[in-house]
């Protein structure tokens, strides 16, 4: 049984008879000079040696005409090829897209834009090299025949001299090509798995560090740089037995010609003759060999790798179908983030332009216990620019606004007590077809602000987090902090903490020092005042190995949002950060938070995150309200709600984070 991509090759070339015979008949015009060649050469220099000038001159005159149609030749070999590789690369595309369209319709996913833009790249690359290989083979072959009827006719001696050679280098390279083609894609394979290897390493990097597996994943990158240099080593040998090919097929017929002047001229083969059979050797076979060998190694070997990914891709099984017609099967190549988007359009969650600072009406903060929370990948104190503050220092109230004004190395244009964060009819959706989550949103956060983000779940408070910290790129409008754009705000300028704690293997010390690098008093003043102190003790000091499975969600909560207040950042945004403490811890942290200097924004988890903060901004869909939490209880009946929800009556106490 045939494989479909090689019926689909055989298909597309003997399936055009017509334009294969075209192919063939202007293909004899381009090989023309190869038979005329030697014996123009041949016939010139006997003229001219016998004194007949005109008879040399007229030969040579006919190598020149022989030249100019084999031009003509060539141009119109060039339009009937692509006759046949142009039908080829159609039918190709129309399985693909006939097979992407039906995974598309039996998934229910939009089909993935950069697959199909891939896909449609292989098309190209595999009828570039069709139309490589035929150009090449078809040359090879009517230079070969052309070659040798010139000999034939010049002089049947030269044959026993040339052919038996060239016909074992040929026999050579025909042989190493299967070879070859295993060699080239092992290479190409583990080219690929080298660079796969690399690119985890990489984004591994401080995971690999703080779990000390520097030499283990070191070691396993090596094993594959090792492999691919064994499968460079066999590609390199094999392309050595080409060359040997073509020194056999294509030179040695010019050495034996040469070394058999002496027995060609007892059998009357005369010097012109030999200085022709040079011509047509190195003139015409030469350069047609070294086209094969170099044309058809590299080409069939692209061939064979864009035919085998299209095959993949498509979906094509081993099974008869001599046609571009692809079974469903599931797409490899979608982007996980278009499967994300496609599995979660769900909530057409709205919030619109009625919030703006303007009105705001700053109230004083209020405090409460402690929490403790996650710190994600945004922030890095490690890249932080040189001469930024850690928090600890900032929060220990020594001259906050120079402190800031020095980390204005972020890019971030620092006022006194942190960023003024402004949307501007700001919009945002998590898909082409998904309905924006939040819509045309208008804010402004003061320099040194408080604000709570309120509303139902699924609203989008979690998203506008995002936007503000620069995670989430808007779709419209415009997010600036400190009159920078969110998305290119250097890393320490601001840190957002969502629920899920991020803490790594490694000690506890490493884990709070991992956004700023600060003394061991200051970390251990930043987890009194985040209400961890407790913690640090119970774990054994700031020396501790932690596991991070041995602890629980709310003590992972109380490292990660000290390490926040400790980054060198003028912008903290926790979003749920304190969902896992109890309303005593939470209200110490944030109060800690409160007091740090900078912009704080909560999405509140409870109604007295809502209490502590200045103002309040309130995420109902189809409309934002902002004010403090009294001007909401009396104007926005959904806060009201909200707030009922937050203090039922018989509400159980949540479970405390070790003291
Ligand atoms: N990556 C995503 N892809 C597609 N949709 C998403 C994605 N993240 C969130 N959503 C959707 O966007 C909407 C807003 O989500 P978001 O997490 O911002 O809400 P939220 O108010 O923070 O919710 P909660 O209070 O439950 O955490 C939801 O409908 C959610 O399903």
């Amino acid at each position: 049984m045939r494989h479909p991509i090689v019926s689909l090759v055989l298909g597309s070339l003997l399936g055009r008879p017509k334009a294969l015979l075209r192919i063939g008949a202007w293909s004899v015009l381009e090989a023309a000079p190869a038979f005329v060649i030697g014996l123009a050469i041949a016939r010139a220099i006997e003229g001219f040696g016998a004194d007949r000038p005109g008879t040399g001159l007229a030969w040579l005159a006919a190598l020149g005409a022989v030249w100019l149609l084999a031009a003509l030749g060539a141009r119109q070999v060039v339009l009937a090829v692509a006759a046949v590789v142009e039908p080829f690369r159609d039918r190709l595309l129309n399985g693909l897209v006939t097979g992407t369209l039906r995974r598309a319709a039996a998934t229910g996913r939009p089909p993935g834009a950069a697959a199909v833009a891939r896909v449609n790249l292989q098309v190209e690359v595999a009828r570039d090299a069709l139309a490589a290989v035929v150009t090449v083979v078809r040359s090879f072959a009517f230079t070969a025949l052309s070659v040798t009827l010139g000999l034939l006719t010049l002089a049947p001696r030269l044959l026993p001299l040339v052919l038996p050679p060239f016909l074992i280098g040929l026999a050579l390279f025909a042989a190493s090509l299967p070879a070859l083609a295993r060699a080239q894609r092992a290479f190409l394979e583990a080219d690929e798995r080298t660079a796969t290897a690399a690119g985890e390493l990489v984004g591994g990097l401080r995971d690999i560090v703080s779990c000390g597996a520097e030499s283990r994943a070191g070691a396993a990158t090596l094993e594959r740089v090792e492999e691919q240099a064994a499968a460079g080593g066999a590609l390199a040998r094999l392309t050595a037995v080409r060359t040997i090919a073509l020194a056999v097929g294509g030179w040695l017929p010019v050495v034996l010609v040469l070394a058999g002047t002496p027995w060609l001229a007892r059998h009357g083969v005369g010097p012109a003759v030999v200085v022709g059979a040079l011509a047509y050797l190195t003139q015409s076979l030469v350069p047609a060999f070294n086209g094969l060998v170099e044309g058809v190694g590299v080409s069939a070997v692209r061939l064979g790798a864009a035919l085998a990914r299209i095959t993949e891709t498509a979906g094509w099984d081993e099974t008869p179908a001599p046609g571009p017609e692809p079974a469903p099967a599931p797409e490899r190549d979608a982007a996980p983030a278009a499967r994300r988007d496609a599995g979660t359009d769900a909530a057409p969650a709205t919030a619109s332009a009625s919030a703006s600072g303007r009105d705001a009406a700053p109230a004083a903060a209020s405090t409460a216990g402690p929490g403790a929370a996650p710190a994600p990948a945004p922030a890095s104190g490690r890249d932080a620019a040189p001469g930024a503050v850690p928090a600890a220092a900032l929060a220990s109230g020594r001259d906050a606004a120079a402190a800031f004004g020095r980390a204005g190395g972020t890019g971030v244009v620092e006022t006194d007590g942190g960023p003024m964060v402004r949307l501007d009819r700001v919009s945002f959706a998590y898909g082409p077809y998904a309905a924006p989550v939040v819509d045309e949103l208008s804010l402004t956060v003061p320099p040194g602000d408080h604000l709570a983000v309120v509303g139902p779940s699924g609203i989008g408070k979690s998203t506008l987090a995002a936007l503000i910290a620069g995670t989430l790129a808007p779709t419209g409008g415009e997010v600036l902090v400190g009159g920078v754009p969110a998305g290119r705000l250097a890393p320490s300028a601001r840190v957002l903490i969502p629920q899920e704690a991020y803490v790594f293997r490694g000690s506890l010390l490493e884990n709070l020092t991992y956004l700023a690098d600060v003394p061991v008093p200051a970390v251990e003043e930043a987890m009194d005042a985040v209400g961890g102190a407790g913690l640090a003790r119970r774990l054994g000091g700031p020396d501790a190995d932690l596991d991070p499975r041995t602890l629980s969600a709310g003590e992972r909560q109380l490292i990660a949002l000290t390490r926040a207040y400790l980054a060198p950042s003028a912008l903290v945004i926790l979003d749920e950060a304190t969902c896992h403490l109890d309303p005593a811890a939470e209200a110490r942290a944030e109060e800690a938070f409160a007091r740090r200097p900078g912009t704080l924004i909560v999405v509140a988890h409870r109604v007295s995150s809502a209490l502590r903060a200045r103002r309040v901004l309130l995420m109902d869909g189809a409309r934002t309200h902002l004010g403090t939490h009294g001007d909401l209880l009396r104007t926005a009946p959904l806060y009201a709600d909200l707030v009922g929800h937050w203090n039922p009556p018989d509400r159980a106490p949540e479970r405390q984070p070790a003291p």
